[in-house]
């Protein structure tokens, strides 16, 4: 794999370039492929019959002097065989390859999808979200046109123009070489386009990007853009968006338009320049109208690929523009790569070790500068500090959804890096602070976190928990429906769903990211029974912003700024009036006093 910069959107390389690696990287499309280019080859054979046949007809049955009626027949009969003929087969031809084209364009899309899923964390910033979407989706569906008849159009129509050729020198040379000599001006002019109209697709495929970047997030931020009321400037930025777009667009059509109607004109005066090019040799050549009228013929089928080519330049230049996309991203490196061998983590509740760990996003600053602690196993530690001050890192780093810049996090005794992934997903689970809740039922949301339990069990789950009078209260119990990300639900009822999911799934080391919205007092205490009772006996990290939660546990570590600079037990940490003690002051005053207050 090529290493290129994250954020390289597309890449470098000349069209040829680009779609050698294109075509490399979707196998599939080599299946049958011979085949394909056979039947459509003697498709292009076959339209080159018809001149010939007619050339025949008019010199055997029509030039004689009387019309022979039974030549005429059999050699309608012949030209009817050929067009037919050559119907079926290019009907064959253009089967296989849609067929083809499809289970190119699928796969091409699953190693995409799965590509972005090993990618980090550090990659899947808000920013990128809009842009890895219109990879997968409409980047990749620009090969399609390509695929389905532009890129074999290349060797066919090639094909047909050469064997048009070869029939026109049958005929006459020196006619040949003029009808060459006046094409050369056209396939330069050809030239120059087609390099602008790559330029111009690339540029479409930029904006259809920030389109739907724009878009998605305008309509997931549809709230937040209604309760500031600024859906005039958001509609502004939309509409700027769209409008590039628009431009981006507008430019590669206007150029496309150019090249065909070029195409169209130079056929024009191609063939008329032809026939007075002949006009004026006169009938000293010694052809016999047939031949004439067969030339006239053949060269409208070598102009005809010619016209046919501005298209397929349309097609091909679309598809690299999407190509070079698709391919930047099948380039990135995965950082965070599956260990060959992987090792799998000892049985029970695993000790949990952060060696010297430093980490910084891609284009940021160092957000964690050389944190160590261990949690023993089976114990609750809890990460303190202001906000930004890399707690979630931290916790995405002990996940493995991204790997330390430097030093190394051990979970029983193993690197993580080592960890084959099976075991490590197995073994820990992530709660985050937003959980992400997908548009089905509750049971369905929960049983992502063992797609084997029963409804009985998932129902346990909540039990378990001490949560079974939540579940009692949900309008359809279990086949309640949580909407689009969850959001028929309470910020709270969306943790307990998502704890049930976590507990569903029994992991021996948990990595928990409280929510940091507030949520009404009865969920608050099911919520916090329910930390409790799924962090018995198992490891675990809270990243903690009620600091309730830093009172009961083992040992709580203190960041500041990306660094640790204070652990210890809550009371410690109280009395030793340090950053802890400020922040647990200033979250009391906020909530408990606060509220007695
Ligand atoms: N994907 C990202 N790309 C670049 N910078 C990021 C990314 N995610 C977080 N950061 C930055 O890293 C720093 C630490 O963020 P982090 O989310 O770990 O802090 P936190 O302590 O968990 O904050 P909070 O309490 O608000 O959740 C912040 O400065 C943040 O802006």
């Amino acid at each position: 794999m090529t290493t290129v910069p994250a954020d390289a959107e597309s890449v470098t390389g000349s069209t040829v370039a680009v779609v050698r690696r294109g075509l490399a990287a979707i196998p599939e499309i080599r299946d049958g492929l011979a085949l394909t280019i056979v039947l459509a080859l003697l498709g292009g054979v076959g339209r080159l019959a018809v001149p010939v046949l007619i050339q025949q007809l008019i010199d055997r049955g029509l030039s004689t002097g009387h019309i022979d009626a039974g030549q005429l027949l059999r050699l309608g009969a012949l030209a009817a065989v050929a067009v037919l003929g050559t119907a079926l087969v290019n009907w064959a031809g253009l089967l296989r390859l849609a067929v083809a084209s499809e289970r190119a364009l699928f796969g091409l899309r699953v190693r995409a999808f799965v590509h972005v899923h090993r990618l980090s964390v550090a990659y899947h910033s808000a920013e990128t979200r809009g842009k890895l979407v219109s990879r997968v989706t409409s980047d990749v569906e620009t090969l399609s046109q390509f695929l389905q008849w532009g890129g074999i159009a290349w060797v066919v129509n090639g094909a047909i123009m050469l064997a048009a050729l070869a029939g026109m020198a049958y005929y006459d040379i020196w006619l040949t070489l003029v009808t060459v000599a006046l094409t050369v001006p056209l396939l330069v002019l050809i030239r120059v386009l087609a390099g602008r109209l790559g330029a111009a697709y690339s540029a479409v495929r930029g904006r259809v990007a920030d389109l739907l970047t724009v878009t998605s997030e305008t309509i997931q931020g549809a709230a937040v853009v209604r309760a500031y009321g600024i859906t005039a400037p958001s509609l502004r930025r939309t509409a700027a968006t769209i409008h590039r777009w628009r431009d981006a667009k507008t430019r590669a059509g206007y150029l496309g338009g150019v090249l065909l109607s070029l195409a169209d004109l130079f056929a024009v005066i191609i063939v008329v320049g032809v026939v007075a090019v002949g006009l004026a040799i006169g009938p000293s050549t010694g052809h016999s109208a047939g031949e004439l009228v067969a030339f006239i013929l053949l060269v409208t089928l070598f102009l005809a690929p010619i016209a046919e080519f501005t298209q397929v330049i349309d097609f091909t230049q679309n598809a690299v523009a999407g190509w070079r996309r698709v391919l930047a991203l099948l380039d990135i490196v995965e950082d965070v790569a599956e260990p060959v061998d992987g090792r799998q983590l000892p049985a029970g509740p695993p000790a949990v070790v952060v060696e010297n760990v430093s980490f910084g996003y891609p284009d940021a600053g160092t957000t964690l500068t050389d944190v160590s602690f261990e949690v023993p196993a089976g114990r609750q530690v809890v990460l303190v500090g202001a906000t930004g001050s890399g707690k979630t890192t931290l916790t995405k780093l002990i996940a493995r959804l991204a790997d330390p810049d430097r030093g190394r996090i051990l979970i029983g005794g193993v690197d993580v890096r080592e960890v084959a992934t099976e075991s490590l997903r197995s073994r820990l689970v992530v709660v985050p602070q937003e959980p992400f809740l997908f548009d089905t039922t509750v049971e369905e949301n929960v049983r992502y976190g063992r797609p084997s339990a029963t409804r009985a069990e998932i129902e346990h789950a909540f039990h378990e928990l001490g949560a079974g009078a939540f579940l009692a209260n949900l309008p359809g119990g279990l086949d309640t429906p949580v909407g689009q990300r969850g959001e028929s639900l309470s910020a709270g009822e969306r943790q307990l769903v998502a704890l049930a999911r976590a507990h569903l799934a029994d992991p021996a080391c948990l990595i928990l990211d409280e929510a940091t919205s507030a949520v009404d007092p009865r969920i608050e205490l099911t919520l916090v029974e329910a930390l409790r009772r799924l962090t018995a006996g198992r490891t675990s990290v809270t990243v903690a912003h009620r600091l309730a939660a830093a009172e009961r546990a083992d040992e709580v570590i203190v960041l500041d700024d990306g660094r640790l600079v204070e652990r210890g037990r809550h009371d410690e940490l109280v009395a030793a009036g340090g950053v802890y003690a400020g922040l647990y002051h200033s979250w009391r005053r906020a909530t408990v006093d606060g509220a007695v207050a």
